[in-house]
């Protein structure tokens, strides 16, 4: 079966975007990782598909899965560049689109400047929702990781993050900690692990070592948890500047009862075809 898809990324996250409401397929985990190889597949960070929405007041549904092949909640970049995406495709002429997630509802506004507006909905701090294994709800946790004790903000932002502060991004123990989190026993789904440098109270450096990805150039909803955290904790003010490897993301907060916005860009690389197995 020949498939289309177009490769796209979010600051250098990058995507194969599927349209699955002009086209019919049903990609298997094994597939998805095969696909996602950058030796012998496209090669990609996230595989994004879109399909019809199951809640008729939304305009799509958009399911993600990450390059292990496991199926997330959420995708921050990925929802900037399925903005553009169904746009281009045509499957809309909405500049203001509703869409529904495994980890809730979003609503993304394509800028005239070609940015992207999401509306990330509101951070959640109470370690069930990520799940976490915590006695409580507080704005840092002590986690034990090979003999040393590190002080954890944890944050879903529909998937689950954890965000430990640094004193530079360029000496974190990424490639160490990263995968040593991510399947830390405490988070029984696994997850997310953000090393977050603070630069100045609107200004944060950030690299994310993904849940089923590994470091990335950039994650969306890994910058949305660290500012969240940075300003529960008092070190950050809402609206702050995040600079990734990939490049740089704005994040607002105004306020705890309000949701957290993300703007950043969306960018289409090539368009291709893929024949199935
Ligand atoms: N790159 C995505 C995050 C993917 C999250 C995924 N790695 C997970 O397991 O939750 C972003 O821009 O938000």
């Amino acid at each position: 079966m020949l498939l289309h898809f177009t490769k796209m990324h979010g600051l250098g996250n990058d995507f194969m975007v599927v349209d699955l409401v002009t086209q019919r397929a049903r990609l298997r985990d094994e597939q998805i990782r095969q696909l996602a190889d950058r030796r012998f597949g496209i090669g990609f960070d996230q595989l994004l598909v879109v399909e019809p929405p199951r809640d008729p007041e939304m305009d799509f549904r958009y399911r993600i899965f990450n390059a292990d092949g496991s199926e997330v909640e959420n995708c921050g970049n990925g929802a900037r560049c399925f903005a553009r995406f169904v746009r281009d495709q045509r499957l809309t002429h909405k500049h203001e689109i509703h869409v529904e997630t495994a980890g809730g509802p979003l609503v993304l506004n394509v800028q005239h400047d070609g940015m992207v507006r999401v509306d990330m909905g509101r951070p959640r701090f109470n370690p069930a929702t990520l799940p976490f294994e915590a006695p409580g709800d507080q704005p840092l946790h002590a986690v034990d990781v090979d003999g040393d004790t590190l002080e954890l903000g944890v944050v879903s932002m529909g998937n689950p993050h954890a965000v430990l502060q640094v004193e530079s991004v360029d000496s974190a123990p990424v490639e160490h900690l990263g995968p040593l989190l991510e399947s830390h026993p405490r988070f029984p789904k696994r997850v997310n692990v953000g090393f977050m440098q603070v630069v100045s109270p609107s200004e944060i450096r950030l690299r994310v070592y993904e849940r089923g990805s590994g470091e990335t150039l950039a994650c969306g909803t890994g910058a949305c948890a660290a500012v969240a955290s940075g300003i529960r904790q008092g070190l950050l003010k809402s609206p702050v500047n995040v600079h990734l490897p990939g490049g740089q993301l704005s994040i607002e907060w105004p306020d705890p009862e309000s949701s957290l916005v993300m703007v950043g860009p969306a960018t289409r690389v090539f368009d291709g075809r893929v024949t199935l197995n």
